[in-house]
């Protein structure tokens, strides 16, 4: 079994990054500027936002935190939105989801331009990429691409079972592993609450990516001898004996299903990091694509 070290790969994506960004800024050029909207104070939100800002100092871009009252209306929402699109000293922005339960999301991604949609949750940017044009990918499932690229697996013609089938990771992950692609071509079924003998069908997976949201959920007699296996899941669950009262758990159990994995991502350290690293790629490619 190996380890697909996502916050290794992740900060070697880093290092590349940030020498682009040298380069980018010794020609004259002002440096990629990525903006960060965080409505209320959700502590998860709030951590893996503060994570996003850091990355962007690490790798030399110009980064805003835009906090806002959970008190806030859509309305006002939507005016910051219209202000950040015309914004010119801005490439990309992302609003950080969940927003409060007053504020319909769907609405929002919308209003986001599609020039600084780094997050590529727009419609526009998500038919782009079933067509396979260039255009910001989501980054969760654009962090996975990467990462089977990076440890140079072998997708093509296999077996790859998606358990989950949210906007942001199930469907365009089934999209991204299912086309015309190095790594892709695979043969992807996306399964989700309705799957009818989803154990059955998990056991065919030379390739399961789980993004649900249940920790520990796999079990290692779930899966088949071999499989790659990408966790996408991370749930605080709370450990008085942890020094922050709590655990990142992913849905699968790592120690079990480590066992009979091929390769395997860890939680914390696995997709997390690589998550983010593609929205510094987006970022750059959107301060880029308007020179
Ligand atoms: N507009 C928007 N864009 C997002 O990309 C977005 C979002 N909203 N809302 C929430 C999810 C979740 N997400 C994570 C990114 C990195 C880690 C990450 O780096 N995790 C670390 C640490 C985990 C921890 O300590 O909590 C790891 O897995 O190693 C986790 C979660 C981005 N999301």
């Amino acid at each position: 079994m190996r380890i697909l070290d996502g916050k290794k790969t992740a900060e070697q994506v880093r290092q590349e990054i940030k020498k682009e960004v040298a380069t980018w800024v010794d020609k004259g050029n002002r440096p990629p500027h990525l903006a960060a909207v965080l409505v209320g104070d959700n502590g998860a939100s709030q951590t893996y936002v503060n994570a996003k800002i850091k990355d962007c100092e690490e790798v030399g871009f110009k980064s805003s935190l835009i906090k806002l009252s959970d008190t806030i209306t859509e309305k006002e929402l939507l005016e910051k939105i219209d202000e950040l699109n015309s914004d010119e000293s801005l490439d990309g922005y992302i609003v950080q989801l969940p927003l409060p339960k007053h504020i319909n999301e769907k609405k929002i991604t919308q209003a986001i331009s599609p020039t600084k949609d780094v997050d590529g949750f727009h419609p526009e940017n998500l038919g782009k990429m079933v067509l396979n044009l260039p255009t910001f990918l989501p980054a969760t499932p654009y962090g996975i691409m990467q990462l089977l690229e990076y440890y140079s697996i072998d997708t093509s013609g296999k077996n790859c079972v998606v358990v989950g089938r949210s906007n942001i990771v199930g469907t365009p992950v089934s999209i991204l592993m299912s086309r015309n692609n190095d790594p892709g071509n695979a043969t992807v079924t996306l399964a989700h609450s309705r799957t009818q003998n989803l154990e059955a069908l998990i056991k065919t997976a030379d390739i399961l990516i789980v993004a649900l949201g249940k920790p520990d959920f796999i079990k290692g007699d779930m899966v088949k001898e071999g499989a790659v296996i990408i966790d996408v899941g991370i749930t605080r669950v709370t450990d008085s004996s942890r020094k922050k009262g709590y655990r990142v758990a992913g849905d699968v159990h790592f120690e079990s299903v480590k066992k009979k994995a091929s390769f395997i991502t860890p939680v914390p350290g696995g997709v997390g990091p690589m998550t983010r690293v593609s929205l510094l790629k987006n970022t750059l490619l959107a301060c880029k694509r308007k020179a």
